[in-house]
């Protein structure tokens, strides 16, 4: 079976727009769990727009949580520009308190609007090994975010992570406009057939959403996908009506719930 793992960054930054903490993270966390997903990913970006470093320590101290951190390992630290919000100490400093459960190892640029392309070994590769070896070390699985590319996926390989995280935006944005899906599907479907051939784990994400996730399970060997924009979206249309009802019986309306 594949684990879904629910990016809660969305919730976070739903949070930030007012100094409370509603929703709170944790809370909303455990909801996520209980309705039965397998895990809870992050990406804490340096400017903390969303999820910040102390989400991530309350994130930690739930038992026995399934906690995938994402975030580029050469991010230092920044100052927060908000009264009563710590400072990014820098990713790595980051992971080596808290010690998720996973890693996985993005390479964003600190003020990226989200995440938009995968690792290029190559170039970074000599950067990332031995980081790769620290956060093993310290008992953290890793993955690395790689664009569907068989040569960059067996650098991936060589660099001993775990597993990698395939970038599935060119699928969605394929499956979407209903253009090349076949082929598209088909990267991704060789990108996974080399990883597993090189015995890494595969994890997928970046725009899935309840359409294009059934075609995009086939990709053989699948672990883990993680879901954030979609699925906070959906949560939303699918819980208003549900909503509305309970608001409308709060102001004393007898109304039919008709979620
Ligand atoms: C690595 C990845 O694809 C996701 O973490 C995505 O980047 C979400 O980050 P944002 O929520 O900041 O867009
Ligand atoms: N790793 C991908 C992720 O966590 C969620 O990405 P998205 O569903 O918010 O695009």
């Amino acid at each position: 079976m594949i684990a879904l793992s629910v990016n809660i960054n969305k919730i976070a930054l739903i949070r930030n727009s007012r100094d409370t903490r509603n929703p709170d993270i944790p809370l909303h966390a455990q909801l996520c769990i209980d309705a039965g997903a397998d895990g809870i990913t992050v990406h804490p970006r340096p400017d903390q727009r969303h999820i910040r470093v102390q989400d991530c320590f309350d994130l930690s101290a739930m038992p026995g949580l399934e906690f995938n951190i994402e975030g580029n390992p050469m991010t230092g630290p920044r100052k927060s520009d908000r009264p009563g919000v710590s400072d990014y100490p820098g990713f790595m400093a980051l992971v080596r308190e808290i010690r998720p459960t996973q890693c996985t190892l993005v390479p964003d640029s600190d003020n990226q609007l989200t995440s938009d392309h995968g690792f290029d070994l190559k170039r970074d590769g000599d950067r990332i090994a031995p980081l790769v070896a620290e956060l093993q070390a310290l008992g953290i699985r890793t993955s690395l975010f790689m664009d569907p590319d068989p040569e960059q996926i067996r650098l991936a390989a060589n660099i001993g992570t775990d597993r990698i995280e395939l970038y599935t935006e060119s699928y969605a944005r394929a499956f979407a406009a209903g253009d090349n899906v076949d082929a598209v599907l088909q990267t991704f479907i060789t990108a996974a057939e080399v990883a597993l051939d090189s015995g890494l784990g595969v994890n997928a994400g970046h725009d899935l959403d309840l359409h294009n996730l059934p075609l995009f399970s086939k990709v053989p060997g699948l672990l883990e996908v993680s879901i954030g924009h979609a699925l906070v979206v959906d949560a939303l249309s699918m819980g208003l009506a549900h909503t509305i009802a309970a608001y409308q019986r709060a102001l004393g309306k007898s109304v039919p719930d008709r979620a």
